[in-house]
């Protein structure tokens, strides 16, 4: 009997312990939440007092010296604490996410998670504290960047996850053509052993037009048109052929305005900037000066520090202290926009059929449009 009443008292004492532990936990982590907020302030009073007119000239190399200067000494010293990505990549899966990574990570206030792609809020339900101790500790005025490009269409909680999680978080979101990105994914899935090895059926498609034949009927018959509507039934459609299909994800993906009126609900685009990824192909420099000011950082990396390679034709970061360095993507991370592989005439032009409205919607919900194929 006594023996009874110890083990319930033990097991009600055990119970508060780990109640009081969980508290201290919380507010930890919601101390270090909060003062991230602070961190927002002292970044727009550094911007203020820097932005002054006479700091204005882009072209003034002394200026951006000066500037750079400046932000690198106003996180010396400074308390470093965890907080949870403020710079999000949340998308799309084979429109250069990781160039823009590679563009914008030398900011002096932007550091990087490791690895790159956290996934973190792919959980339903998740808390801070679950994942502060993935996030590295970086200065109080400094700014965490996470980019997962499946957050866009693999799971359709990210966008309230987000929300919920860090609501002030920027969101950068690169699209590109829907019809170059089903090529692009197409070995991207190949590379991973997905297409040869998933269904243990070896090289299930031994080219990217097999896939289209198989797989593009479904998906017309499932979804077809863009429908205004319906679009809230399409886009469960299309999260039902993935659940069943995996490899269905290569062409929904490019669905786009299905998926972003998901993301619409939470974000605008003053917090989610959409990015054509074939101006960034083009022209970094000056996406990159937009990203800045997106992100309502001091403009120090300037349009001249993104020089194209002529045998590649990709653009390199050229660091401005060091004229003769130039750092690339590696070639891993180009498999088709080299021009090695292209889609077939007939495929392509099945495929933009399938795009035409979905690309239209996408054009109307954003009010420009893209100088897509
Ligand atoms: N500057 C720039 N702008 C736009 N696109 C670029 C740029 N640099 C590289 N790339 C192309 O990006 C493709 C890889 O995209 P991601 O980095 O998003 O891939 S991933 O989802 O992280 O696997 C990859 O496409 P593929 O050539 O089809 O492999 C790259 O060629």
């Amino acid at each position: 009997m006594v023996a009874c009443r110890w083990r319930k008292l033990r097991r009600i004492m055990f119970g508060f312990g780990l109640s009081a532990l969980a508290v201290v936990i919380l507010r930890m982590a919601t101390e270090t939440f909060d003062t991230s907020q602070a961190s927002h302030q002292l970044q727009h009073d550094l911007e203020q007092k820097l932005r002054s007119p006479e700091n204005s000239n882009s072209d003034s190399l002394r200026w951006r010296e000066d500037l750079w200067e400046e932000l690198i000494q106003s996180c010396q010293g400074k308390k470093k604490l965890r907080q949870l990505p403020k710079i999000i990549g949340v998308g799309v899966e084979k429109c250069g996410t990781h160039a823009l990574v590679h563009y914008l990570y030398r900011h002096p206030l932007i550091r990087t998670t490791r690895p790159l792609e956290l996934g973190m809020f792919n959980r339903a339900g998740g808390r801070a504290s679950d994942f502060l101790h993935r996030v590295p500790e970086v200065e109080e005025n400094a700014f965490t960047m996470e980019k997962t490009p499946a957050y866009f269409n693999f799971n359709r909680a990210v966008p309230a996850n987000i929300k919920n999680l860090v609501p002030d978080a920027k969101l950068l979101l690169l699209l590109c053509d829907p019809v170059d990105r089903v090529l692009s994914d197409f070995f991207h899935e190949w590379v991973m052993f997905n297409i040869t090895h998933r269904d243990r059926v070896q090289f299930k498609y031994k080219s990217v037009d097999q896939y289209v034949h198989d797989y593009l009927p479904r998906i017309q018959q499932a979804i077809g048109d863009f429908d205004q509507k319906n679009a809230l039934l399409q886009e469960d459609r299309v999260f039902d052929l993935m659940r069943k299909d995996y490899l269905s994800h290569i062409i929904t993906t490019g669905f786009y305005a299905l998926h972003l009126q998901r993301w619409f609900k939470y974000f605008n685009e003053t917090n989610l900037m959409v990015i054509d990824s074939e101006r960034m192909l083009q022209d970094p420099g000056n996406v990159i000066e937009e990203v800045q000011e997106f992100l309502k950082l001091p403009k120090v990396l300037l349009k001249e520090d993104y020089v194209k390679k002529e045998d590649s034709g990709y653009f390199c970061y050229k660091n401005w202290k060091d004229e003769n360095k130039l750092d690339c993507l590696p070639s891993a991370k180009r498999r088709t926009r080299n021009g090695n592989k292209s889609l077939p005439p007939d495929v392509t032009s099945k495929l933009q059929g399938l795009f035409l409205s979905h690309n239209e919607a996408l054009f109307k919900m954003l009010g420009r449009k893209f100088k897509w194929k």
